[in-house]
């Protein structure tokens, strides 16, 4: 019988933004990640990069500036790079971890590239909020340099870029066979690297996609029975933030399509992650989506702890 897939969406919590953080967290987020597998999972697994993209691009752009013969990298190489460094600490944190348990499987980081519409309007608002927060003074140093900021209530200034829609996983075969293998595969790492096809070549788009888009997406690709969705809540609120914050157990998509209607859910932070589970649930049959921290991982598969949404 054919081993049963999930998608492990990793947020900042289950990450951390900069290399010491970083450590520590997949430490924590490989323990979880070997028991699935253990528990007969095939595990895809995709992560965050906004701190990490953004703080990429800073030291490129800065620095590159600063010597003879170093240069600058747009928007798509800083992508790549953030999934080098974070895929290479993501998959050694799992192959040490599995080979604790005497588990010999291969983990793997693919490159992936993500095919993007050039014409998608979110080319033309910058809403994807990356890198550090930044004082005001900081802010308008960013935006004389042609960059787009965005004040972020109560936390200070976040540079923000383009977030177009995935439209396809341009390495969705190798990632397809490294998990028919029965291989762990880390893969649409930062949303994917956004690309534009131009006759047989690929040009990086100046962007970043939203990363739970595009675990939906890959969870679609891959036919998972589940796409979990790994941040820093426990659950998904209704009326967050507000006296009557109710947290949500289970959801149907029809519920959840009711809510976004309403207006329940950011627009930079849960409701990517509330869309991309509608779509993915609304593609196949028997799925089920869930948001939930990477301490109620485990209960959350068992439907006992996280936000669940199903048909
Ligand atoms: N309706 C909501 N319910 C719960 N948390 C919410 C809600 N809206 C916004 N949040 C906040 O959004 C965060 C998750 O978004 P984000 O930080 O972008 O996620 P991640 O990096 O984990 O993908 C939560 O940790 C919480 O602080
Ligand atoms: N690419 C992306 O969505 O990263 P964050 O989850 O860090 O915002």
């Amino acid at each position: 019988m054919a081993k049963k897939r999930i998608v492990m969406a990793l947020g900042h919590n289950a990450l951390g933004t900069n290399l010491p953080e970083q450590k520590e967290a997949v430490g924590k987020t490989a323990k979880v990640i070997a028991d699935f597998i253990e528990g007969g999972w095939q595990v895809a697994i995709t992560h965050s990069n906004a701190p990490q993209v953004g703080m990429i691009h800073t030291a490129m752009n800065e620095f590159g500036k600063q010597h003879d013969g170093y240069t600058s990298a747009p928007m798509s190489v800083c992508s790549a790079m953030s999934q080098g460094y974070i895929g290479y600490d993501l998959q050694n944190g799992i192959r040490a971890e599995l080979l604790k348990r005497g588990i010999y499987k291969s983990v793997a980081t693919i490159l992936t590239q993500m095919m993007v519409n050039p014409y998608d309007e979110a080319f033309y608002t910058p809403m994807k909020p990356i890198g550090r927060f930044m004082s005001q003074e900081d802010a308008k140093v960013e935006e004389e340099k042609g960059n787009y900021v965005e004040e972020v209530s109560g936390k200070g200034f976040r540079r923000v870029v383009a977030s177009p829609k995935p439209v396809s996983i341009v390495e969705i075969d190798i990632i397809k066979a490294i998990l028919d293998a029965d291989q762990i595969v880390i893969a649409c790492g930062g949303g994917g690297i956004p690309v534009m096809e131009q006759g047989c070549v690929l040009k990086g788009a100046s962007a970043v996609i939203e990363k739970d888009r595009a675990a939906g997406l890959l969870a679609k690709e891959i036919d998972a029975e589940v796409l979990m969705i790994l941040t820093g809540v426990d659950n998904v609120d209704l009326n967050y933030g507000k006296a009557d914050e109710t947290p949500i157990g289970l959801m149907n998509v029809k519920e959840a399509a009711d809510y976004i209607q309403e207006g329940q859910f950011e627009s930079s932070s849960m409701l990517p992650k509330i869309e991309a589970s509608v779509d993915f649930i609304e593609h196949g049959k028997n799925r089920k989506a869930i948001i939930t921290s990477l301490q109620m991982a485990k209960a959350s598969l068992e439907d006992n702890a996280g936000t669940i949404i199903k048909d």
